[in-house]
């Protein structure tokens, strides 16, 4: 019979998090080469610098005439229209006094001339006499490197690359870039209750709904599932499935068995291991979720209770995917306006599934579906995680608390 672990020490959702950043922020992740066209949201891994200037050429920033800034004055000036430079075209000698040439918006400004005036401000004459009415109080080009010098750091280091970025790579002709490879996971759902989907429904069992729950969470922040096995509670089957996701997993996940129960083994991986981060936490629900390191590979043991799961995801696993991956946490942490009251009391702080509204000047958050950390009816619903302090007084309707608003929700 196993013997659980007999003493666990309980610590604050801060103080576990504080372990993660700083036992995780040590671990790196291999690189690798990649299309940038492949690269949304990916991590680069080294800085990006500007081959060239950027604007390589001098460039109209409106549709008008291109001139020398010398010939405006004694108004209305008339000048002689020597060429049509169309976006694209080049132009093949210097401008000089009394010529203007017709520009399109980004077409390359001919050495000589230093102003662009707009089209509305002008009129033509005859064919090739141009009337210009008026001073302009800019010169309207964008000159060479104004938006990047050579050698300037066009991305840095560590920066999650978005399309905003990738337009920015295009606009250099840069087709490889270095990322981080994502970090690999490898997920064992345990309990012999679990059903294998198309298996019929009978007293006792269930399907397994967290599996797809984490992964389909781990993959939403940029890991890769390289192992997904769902096994009987066993601890043989346990420890073969861990052993079999050692080689090639950055972090390893099991869920469920990691309370007293008879077969929760974790506990006991979790104290040999090179680090033990937590295994009992100040929180309902998810206060058995546990976490160590070993050989360089972050271990979790989520609950099996579907809500303390989802819960124990956003609160460690994501801020660890995502410092892992060099990134800070992509829930926004913020008070929220609780919109009525609640009246169960804990000894530990309740983190709550809700839902929040942004009001003018605050943020309202409520419940959604039930509270009980078994209850799976608002794993689609929840936008928000919020704590409901530890302590014997009920929450009035108004308390402002923490929040969590989750991301892609
Ligand atoms: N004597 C005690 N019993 C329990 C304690 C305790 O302190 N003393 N803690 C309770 C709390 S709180 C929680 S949370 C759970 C944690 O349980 P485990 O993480 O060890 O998970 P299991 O016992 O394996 O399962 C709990 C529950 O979740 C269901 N489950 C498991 N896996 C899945 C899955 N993949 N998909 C959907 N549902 C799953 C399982 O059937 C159980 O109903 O322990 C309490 N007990
Ligand atoms: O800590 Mo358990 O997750 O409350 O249900």
């Amino acid at each position: 019979m196993y013997t659980p672990v007999d003493k666990r020490n309980a610590i604050s959702i801060d103080a576990a998090r504080k372990l993660i950043v700083e036992n995780v922020s040590k671990l790196t992740l291999d690189t690798e080469e990649i299309n940038v066209s492949d690269a949304s949201h990916r991590i680069i891994a080294e800085d990006v610098l500007a081959s060239h200037d950027l604007p390589t050429f001098r460039r109209s920033g409106y549709d008008g005439y291109a001139m020398l800034e010398e010939d405006l004055h004694d108004f209305p000036v008339t000048l002689k229209v020597v060429g049509n430079i169309p976006a694209g075209a080049n132009f093949d000698r210097p401008l000089v006094s009394g010529e203007a040439v017709r520009i399109m918006t980004g077409g390359y400004v001919p050495d000589g001339a230093d102003v662009v005036v707009m089209l509305e401000t002008t009129k033509m004459l005859d064919d090739d006499t141009l009337e210009v009415s008026e001073r302009q109080k800019r010169d309207n080009i964008t000159q060479i490197g104004s938006f990047f010098k050579q050698g300037d750091t066009l991305l840095a280091k560590d920066t999650e690359i978005n399309p905003g970025g990738m337009s920015l790579l295009a606009s250099f002709d840069i087709q490889k870039i270095k990322v981080y490879k994502k970090p690999t996971i490898g997920i064992i759902t345990t309990g012999s209750e679990l059903l294998q989907p198309g298996d019929e429904i009978v007293n006792g069992k269930i399907f397994n709904s967290n599996g797809p729950l984490i992964k389909g969470l781990c993959e939403e922040n940029g890991a890769e599932v390289v192992g997904y096995t769902q096994i009987k509670d066993d601890p043989q089957l346990l420890k073969d499935a861990i052993k079999d996701l050692q080689g090639k997993c950055d972090v390893i996940i099991t869920d469920g068995g990691v309370s007293v129960g008879d077969y929760d083994i974790i506990a006991d991986l979790a104290k040999a291991s090179d680090k033990l981060l937590f295994n009992k936490l100040e929180m309902r629900p998810g206060s058995v979720t546990t976490s160590f390191i070993d050989k360089g590979i972050i271990y979790f043991g989520l609950s099996g209770n579907p809500g303390a799961c989802f819960t124990g995801f956003y609160l460690y696993v994501e801020y660890a995917l995502r410092l892992l991956q060099k990134q800070q946490s992509r829930l926004l942490e913020c008070q929220g306006t609780l919109n009525e009251e609640y009246k169960k009391t804990n000894m530990y702080d309740r983190i709550l599934r809700g839902k929040f509204k942004i009001d003018a000047d605050h943020i309202e958050i409520g419940r959604v579906g039930g509270d009980a950390s078994d209850n799976l009816n608002n794993l689609q619903l929840a936008t928000a995680l919020f704590e409901i302090p530890r302590g014997d007084s009920i929450t009035p309707k108004g308390s402002v608390l923490r929040t969590w608003l989750l991301p892609f929700k």
